[in-house]
């Protein structure tokens, strides 16, 4: 699904109108009826209570027609309206229903003191996409009073006060939403970690924007779900052998963290790679094997750190490398003579570079060209932030980051909530699945178990580096069905491959 900016939602809003022949209030009926359909599903059975907080715009349009809804379903709802000059036509066409209906409409300034009644459910429908400048500071008694309520907070589209495509001050009153349904699309401002406190979750609602219309906008910004995945999918054929699913080189590792090793090796078997051989130092051959019978394990010579990369790397169909292996200098040296060697080579296995391989790259900047081109790096922001530099806010990180895939032709996993793959092309796809409790010692080596496999298996590095990262959120999300989110651990994850698998091929779930 693309990601769009506020402009280019306008035009495809528009644009619906002339292709479906409707009015504008008949679009905004039907936002206003999806949110209601959401909100019914949020509250469940009960009769509920709500507090619904409308600007002058559209988005306060939403917010009366919502109103009138769930007063018509039974609900009980006080309407406040911003006071103003002018009102959008929508919106004063839906006071107007409101008025016939003799549903009363309470007045609102930046002023006012509010009561919200114990229970009741506050909505927000201040300001939607239609904010042109941040709001300044005679907002924030309102803001502060619907921030710091102990009610739950729905928020219209976007969380009033945050822009959705372009950096937002956070001195800026924003409104922290419990939940935000937004329309259409997602909005990149509702995937950054520097918002999380006003945006914690959102949920996209369809409203029947014309398909072919988005389909001539363009943006490098996609949210990759599932059904974007299931299409990287490759079917088993009956006549498979271990051969055909490819061989898979997991290098890390060091005295004191070889569990890494076995959690990138376990998951790249359980992600259905043929074979894994597993390169680590000479003291952990007997852990590696005693944990992992179906690992193949060669070790370095040295008992304690990986002093030289083996000869024969053209064996192997994928290379994943850096997990738990330390940034010994003879880890770095042993790094940088095999860029030597993979300069020489012909053909070479697609590869992975992750944790302490990203740390010796970040110290070594004169080594990024060397770097192979399509190669995958599979950074936390921590990593990410030593390789590429500091950034002042997200839309930054995102820009430096696809400036660095475009000159270096490589992709960059920015791991994190909305783990962003961003490609060669400079095209940025946003994560769906996952939940914090994959923030856990481990995880991310399992992510490159996955990655590496799926290279192995014959994926190109940008399907690979896709599906991977969506295979690795769902089996945590399907763990977390079970285990709760603060128990689950990266061994969780591995086990609940096997039912993510069975998630993404099933068309029914
Ligand atoms: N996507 C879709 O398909 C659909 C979208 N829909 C809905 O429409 C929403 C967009 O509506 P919108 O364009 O009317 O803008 P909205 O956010 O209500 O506010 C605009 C008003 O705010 C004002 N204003 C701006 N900044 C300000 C500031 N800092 N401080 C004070 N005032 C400020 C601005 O005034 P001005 O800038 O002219 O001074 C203007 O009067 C969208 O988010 C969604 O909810 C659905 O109904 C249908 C389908
Ligand atoms: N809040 C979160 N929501 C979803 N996924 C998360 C969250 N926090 C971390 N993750 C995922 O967990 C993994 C953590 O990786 P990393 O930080 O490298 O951990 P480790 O070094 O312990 O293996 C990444 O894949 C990341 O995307
Ligand atoms: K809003």
């Amino acid at each position: 699904m693309k990601i769009l900016s506020a402009a280019d939602i306008y035009k495809w809003e528009q644009a619906t109108l002339i292709s479906q022949n409707i009015s504008s209030v008949e679009l905004m009926e039907r936002a206003a009826e999806a949110l209601f359909q959401a909100i019914q599903q949020y509250v469940g059975e009960r009769q509920a209570s709500f507090v619904i907080l409308c600007g002058f715009g559209n988005n306060g349009g939403d917010g009366l027609a919502l109103g009138r809804m769930l007063h018509m379903a039974g609900h009980i709802v006080r309407i406040h309206l911003l006071e103003h000059t002018s009102y959008s036509a929508e919106n004063e066409i839906n006071q107007q229903r409101l008025h016939e209906m003799d549903i009363s409409i309470s007045s609102l300034s930046p002023e006012s003191i509010l009561e919200f009644p114990a229970k009741s459910i506050l909505i927000d429908a201040l300001f939607g996409y239609g904010l042109a400048r941040p709001l300044d500071d005679r907002w924030k008694p309102l803001l502060y009073q619907i921030n710091t309520a102990s009610n739950p907070v729905l928020s219209i589209d976007i969380p009033s006060g945050l822009f959705a495509d372009k950096p937002t001050p956070i001195e800026a009153p924003i409104i922290q939403a419990h939940l935000t349904y937004t329309f259409a699309c997602a909005k990149l401002s509702l995937l950054f970690p520097k918002y999380a406190s006003f945006t914690s979750n959102f949920q996209i609602l369809d409203i029947g924007l014309e398909k072919n219309i988005e389909n001539t906008l363009s943006t490098p910004y996609e949210y990759l779900q599932k059904e974007d995945v299931q299409l990287l999918i490759r079917p088993l054929q009956k006549f498979s052998h271990k051969g055909t699913f490819g061989h898979a080189y997991m290098v890390g590792g060091r005295y004191g963290s070889i569990g890494a090793a076995i959690l990138a090796s376990k998951a790249a078997l359980k992600t259905g790679c043929g074979l894994i051989t597993a390169y680590i130092p000479a003291c952990g051959y007997t852990i590696l094997q005693g944990a992992f019978p179906e690992a193949q394990v060669e070790t370095d010579p040295l008992d304690t750190h990986i002093s030289m990369f083996p000869k024969q790397i053209t064996d192997y169909d994928a290379i994943g490398m850096g997990m738990g292996m330390g940034t010994h200098p003879d880890t770095e040296i042993a790094l940088r003579q095999l860029f030597e060697r993979l300069k020489l080579m012909p053909s070479i296995p697609h590869l992975l570079f992750d944790a302490d391989a990203i740390n010796i790259l970040a110290k070594n900047p004169d080594w990024h060209v060397l770097i192979p081109p399509n190669s995958i790096l599979t950074p936390h922001p921590k990593e990410l932030e030593r390789l590429i530099g500091l950034w002042t806010d997200d839309f930054e990180k995102i820009a430096k980051v696809r400036d660095w895939c475009r000159r270096y032709q490589q992709i960059v996993v920015i791991k994190g909530a909305n783990t962003a793959i961003v490609l060669p092309n400079e095209m940025v796809h946003f994560n769906s699945t996952g939940n914090p409790g994959m923030a856990t010692g481990g995880s991310g080596d399992v992510l490159s178990g996955i990655i590496t496999s799926l290279l192995a298996q014959g994926h190109t590095p940008a399907d690979a580096a896709l599906l991977g990262v969506y295979l690795h959120g769902l089996a945590g999300d399907i763990a977390a069905t079970t285990i709760h989110e603060r128990s689950i651990t990266a061994t969780d994850i591995i086990a609940h491959l096997s039912s993510a698998w069975q998630h993404l091929q099933n068309p029914y779930l």
